[in-house]
């Protein structure tokens, strides 16, 4: 769960409620001094000009300096508050699984750039209700003062307005809710519409189609429930603004008559109430950001529960360890994964990897080589069966360091601007590794980073392999590495830099389809519709 708030800004809080306080009756004491300048005019006397231009001299700074300093206090306020909860979402999606976070990705957007700029528009709200709503009180109270009968008609008023309005904007809450949904739809488009760019360019009928009538499709539905939204709030707002004018009416009209009102009490009320129309208005007019806060306060929470907590000190824990952490054997023990999408499923499946093994794993298209990579390597949550490390067995309090012992270039792998989990590069090895892999007159190492990743497809994995090694963990797996180089380079791959690599202490973990190679292996396996059956290597030969 997010905290919103520090010690230092809830402190802050409680200094600008102050100020509010201050701010609201400084404005409530112009309203009374004018008031007061009234009832001089109206009775045909001359006011003390330098009495009330000192009163309003001192109410006027007041007045301004609380509001300069409220309004800096929010800014302050909201802006940490936005970039906190942004932080602390970027923070979960670090920690969580990936099987979360790729289901996750179109909410995670909305939420970040949507939902955190929602809450973050509260704040500048907020102050505005509360002075509105203390204002609005002192106001009262002035009203009782003047003329109880009066008041309690005006009170009565409030409240039938009040009601009107909560039943209405019920309607405008929930259409915003439906074009929040629709919102994180338009983001799922407008991702597929950038991933497939490539696509789009080469055949313009997928965009045409993507965009009519899909995403037209739901900006069209978006804009008419937020419109829907906008107007239910509009009419709560109008119909409030017409209780004021019609009571403001009745009070000049039957206030001296009917009520026993006299007419100073009538001009006074009535510009009271014309004076706490404008805040009361703005306030109500502020609804509908409330209201969005809300929502976007629910998708904040529901995302964070998604998410998990148990993994929120991963990263921590992990720290450093790259380099010292190993294993003698790795076994899984009757290990199944069942899609619950796609039905498929693998196992039970019993291996195991020795330190300094070289596996090869083939199998036909879909037959869940990927599927039991991503469980040697607990990326998948194991759903049946045992992971076992040196005789201890995996679970979440050791998961993070038994993942910490693989180094994966996947077949969708990323390539990242920097070497952020390598602490402190080895020019001398990383260069040594871009001559092994043909990859010098083409790029450079830094501290940071490779020089360039604009490359070919198979240049860019043979850096993704060169930045596995560096990383320098005991096990590299690779999902079908070879399958982007030329026959020159496969073969040595296959010939020498395998044989290398396993000389130099890695284990490999290799899923392959070069049958021309599979005799480059100690352990050679074949996956056949989630079954993994052991392979004499000279047989594929
Ligand atoms: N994210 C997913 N959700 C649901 N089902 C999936 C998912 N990924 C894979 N599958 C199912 O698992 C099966 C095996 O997929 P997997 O990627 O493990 O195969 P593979 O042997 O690695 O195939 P390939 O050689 O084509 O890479 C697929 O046929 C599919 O039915």
């Amino acid at each position: 769960m997010i905290t919103l708030f520090n010690r230092k800004e809830k402190k802050l809080i409680a200094v600008l409620v102050v100020f509010s306080i201050i701010n609201s009756s400084v404005n409530f004491l112009f309203i009374q001094l004018v008031n007061d300048l009234i009832s001089i005019i109206v009775s045909d006397q001359v006011p003390v000009v330098s009495d009330f231009l000192i009163k309003f001299l001192v109410v006027i700074v007041v007045f301004f300096t609380t509001r300069i300093a409220i309004s800096r206090g929010i800014i302050h306020l909201s802006q940490s508050t936005y970039w906190k909860i942004r932080l602390n979402i970027v923070k979960k999606v670090i920690t969580a699984s990936y099987s979360v976070i790729s289901k996750k990705k179109a909410e995670i957007y909305s939420t970040l750039t949507h939902d955190v700029e929602n809450i973050t528009q509260l704040s500048f709200v907020l102050v505005n209700i509360f002075t509105a709503t203390l204002t609005a009180l002192a106001c009262m109270a002035y009203l009782f003062f003047l003329s109880s009968t009066i008041f309690f008609i005006t009170l009565f008023n409030f409240l039938i307005a009040y009601s009107i309005y909560h039943f209405v904007s019920k309607k405008g809450t929930a259409a915003f809710i439906v074009s929040r949904k629709l919102e994180e739809n338009f983001l799922k488009l407008l991702n597929e519409t950038l991933h497939g760019s490539k696509e789009i360019n080469m055949d313009r009928k997928i965009g045409r189609k993507i965009l009519s009538p899909y995403i037209t499709g739901v900006s069209k539905k978006c804009e008419h429930s937020s419109k829907d939204a906008y107007n239910a709030f509009l009419n709560s707002q109008v119909a409030g603004q017409i209780f004021s004018f019609v009571m403001i009416m009745l009070i000049l009209l039957f206030g001296q008559t009917y009520l026993g009102a006299t007419s100073s009490s009538v001009i006074k009320f009535t510009f009271t109430l014309l004076y706490i129309m404008e805040p009361v208005g703005n306030a109500t007019n502020s609804i509908p950001v409330i209201s969005k806060a809300f929502i976007s306060w629910d998708k904040i929470k529901t995302l964070g529960v998604t998410f998990g907590d148990e993994k929120s000190n991963g990263i921590e824990k992990v720290k450093n360890r790259f380099c010292q952490n190993n294993f003698n054997t790795i076994e899984l023990k009757k290990v199944s994964y069942e899609y619950p999408e796609s039905n498929f499923k693998i196992g039970p499946i019993n291996l195991e990897l020795q330190k300094g093994d070289t596996v090869f794993i083939y199998g036909e298209n879909g037959s869940g080589k990927t599927t039991l990579m991503n469980t040697i390597i607990a990326l998948s949550k194991l759903q049946k069966g045992e992971l076992i490390r040196d005789q201890n067995l995996v679970n979440e309090s050791n998961i993070e360091e038994y993942r910490s012992l693989f180094s994966v270039v996947f077949n969708d792998y990323f390539l990242f601007d920097q070497f952020y989990n390598i602490d402190k590069i080895v020019l001398e090895e990383a260069y040594y590794y871009l001559h092994l892999f043909e990859m010098s007159d083409k790029v450079s190492i830094s501290s940071n980073g490779f020089s360039s990743t604009d490359l070919s497809t198979g240049q860019r994995k043979r850096l993704a392999l060169i930045y596995a090694i560096l990383v320098k963990k005991p096990i590299i797996v690779l999902d079908e590495w070879a399958a982007d180089q030329d026959p020159y380079f496969r073969q040595k791959f296959y010939h020498d830099i395998v044989p290398l690599l396993n000389s130099k202490g890695f284990t490999i973990v290799a899923i392959t389809h070069d049958d021309k190679y599979y005799h480059c292996c100690d352990k050679l396996f074949e996956m056949s519709n989630g079954k993994l059956l052991k392979k004499e290597k000279t047989l594929q030969v």
